[in-house]
């Protein structure tokens, strides 16, 4: 993560949201002390989150660690062993009848009766949910399919479908979006499209989950990241938040280096290689002391990235690679 920073921005916080502001906003999904047991093995081990309307939840962890059981128990598909889980307000359970135009679901295997064209497995779901032909042929353009539509989706390539897998999951402008792997199979641009989508409809006030192993691409787009290891929640927070509990260096660079900073007694302990380098948590602290001690406006902070973050916090909960232990 690189940030060129307004530093009196940054020390004012003024680009985040506040604290009252985030807990006024509504909670789509709240899981607490989620398990799921098949048979004697434990999938889920008291798993708790919450997303908020309008926000984004990406959903990381090893092969099996556990992220489409939970997305599928968001949906209902199956029921926890044990805990609750609130849905728009209403018990999962509750939820479920409504859950058809409430929720969209790309599952992680996405395939469609291939004999069907393009067209027609969106205009069966838009039937299903209620929603009109004129929306179809609107995302039908909108995900570059118009040439294709009237083809059957065996002739389809991988990302193609894809896409329509995607269309059929945003059909109905869902408040909750539930997304498992939505980029594998997209080029660069289909992915960049469907970032875009998201951000619409969290403006929108959509919710969305988006389970990846595409940590780079879903990096600059989430607003929370649950990291999951054998079932266990590892971390949960935004990026600052993971980063401050990772054992990486964030550093700053200047654009020309000050002897006010050389000099200062504080910021010499965190000199190195004509950077500034500190853990993630005494940020505010040196980004205040260059501000206000040495009066220093330019300079550029570099965050570690997200999926450094993920591989410190995943080595420091399993001691070892996930498949080596
Ligand atoms: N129906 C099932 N019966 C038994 N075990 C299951 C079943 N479904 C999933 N599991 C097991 O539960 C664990 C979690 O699976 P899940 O599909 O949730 O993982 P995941 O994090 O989505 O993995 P991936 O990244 O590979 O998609 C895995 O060990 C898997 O083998």
């Amino acid at each position: 993560m690189k940030v060129a920073m307004n530093a009196a921005t940054q020390v004012h916080g003024v680009n985040h949201k506040s604290r009252a502001e985030n807990t006024m906003s509504q909670l789509a999904i709240q899981l607490t002390d989620v398990s799921l047991r098949y048979n004697d093995f434990i999938a889920l081990d008291s798993v708790s989150f919450e997303v908020e309307a309008g926000h984004t939840l990406a959903l990381l962890g090893h092969n099996g660690a556990g992220k489409s059981s939970l997305i599928k128990i968001i949906l209902g598909l199956i029921p926890p062993t044990s805990g609750t889980v609130t849905i728009l307000g209403q018990s999962a359970q509750e939820s479920q009848a409504h859950n058809c135009v409430r929720l969209g679901y790309l599952p992680e295997d996405a395939s469609f009766y291939d004999k069907l064209t393009g067209c027609e497995v969106l205009s069966y779901f838009a039937a299903l949910k209620g929603i009109s032909q004129r929306r179809v042929e609107t995302l039908i353009e909108e995900f570059g399919l118009e040439y294709a539509q009237h083809r059957q989706l065996k002739t389809y390539s991988k990302g193609m479908k894809q896409r329509l897998g995607v269309a059929q999951a945003i059909l109905a402008e869902p408040k909750i979006l539930l997304l498992d792997e939505p980029t594998v199979g997209l080029d660069p641009q289909a992915s960049q499209f469907l970032y875009g989508k998201i951000n619409q409809l969290k403006q929108a006030g959509c919710a969305v989950v988006i389970s990846t192993h595409e940590l780079s691409l879903v990096e600059s787009h989430l607003d929370r990241a649950l990291i999951m290891a054998k079932g266990k929640r590892v971390a949960l927070g935004t990026s600052s938040e993971l980063s401050r509990g990772s054992t990486l260096k964030t550093s700053i660079k200047f654009t020309e280096l000050s002897e006010r900073v050389k000099s200062n007694a504080f910021l010499q302990q965190f000199y190195c290689d004509d950077l500034l380098q500190f853990s993630a948590a005494q940020k505010p602290e040196i980004v205040q002391h260059l501000v206000s001690q040495c009066q220093i406006f330019d300079f550029e902070i570099k965050e570690p990235r997200l999926e450094d973050i993920y591989h410190d916090l995943m080595g420091q909960a399993l001691g070892s690679p996930v498949g080596q232990s």
